[in-house]
């Protein structure tokens, strides 16, 4: 199959955005792009240690190239964000003017259940200030969601296949034209 429009999956840490992205790109053989895994090869560091070195502003501002490189290829990517992507307002303009956005929707307490190892995520540091920053971004998902898929007690496959579906009706993955 093929894309139309590249699709931006976003939602807290812990969502489901990279491992969603993956099974649907498997399944319906399309390319998909992992923008944290593109950003550790890029800079040739963890994005643990590009926050250790840079701090959050040098990381947001990595993330903000990043996005609107993959954002603009010619041939349309699945491409899983960063949960944090919605803090800069600059990215908002990269999903309005070209793509499609998931909104793969997760509590805080449900995304520290699933994450076995937080120490890769420098801002998945402890509970209390996740559910504060979870609920603080809310809004910011919401914002540039096209669409909002709930995750709550459903696996990555049958996610996968609810989003494909969505993608297939708004027109935006399509059997291959040539
Ligand atoms: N729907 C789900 N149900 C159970 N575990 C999940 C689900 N989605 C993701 N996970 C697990 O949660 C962890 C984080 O998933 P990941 O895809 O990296 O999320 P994100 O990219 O949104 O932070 C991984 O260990 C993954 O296997
Ligand atoms: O929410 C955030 O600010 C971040 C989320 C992480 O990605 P995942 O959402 O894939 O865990 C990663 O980009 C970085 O640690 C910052
Ligand atoms: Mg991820």
């Amino acid at each position: 199959m093929e894309l139309t429009r590249p699709v931006f999956f976003v939602g807290f840490m812990g969502a489901g955005k990279t491992s969603v992205a993956r099974r649907l790109a498997r399944t319906c053989g399309v390319a998909s792009v992992d923008m944290d895994t593109y950003i550790e090869r890029r800079e040739g560091k963890k994005v643990k240690e590009i926050f250790a070195e840079g701090g959050e502003e040098g990381f947001r501002a990595i993330e903000t190239d990043v996005l609107r490189e993959l954002g603009a290829k010619p041939d349309p990517l699945l491409i899983s964000c960063g949960g944090g992507v919605v803090v800069t307002p600059a990215n908002h303009d990269v999903f309005r003017e070209a793509g499609f956005v998931v909104y793969l929707e997760v509590t805080a307490d449900e995304a520290a259940s699933r994450i076995s190892d937080t120490s890769t995520r420098p801002l998945f540091q402890n509970l209390e200030a996740a559910r504060a920053r979870c609920e603080e971004r809310l809004p910011l998902y919401e914002a540039v969601a096209n669409v909002r898929v709930s995750t709550a007690g459903k696996s990555v496959p049958a996610i996968a296949r609810e989003v494909q579906r969505i993608l297939e009706k708004e027109g935006i993955l399509c059997p291959q034209q040539r």
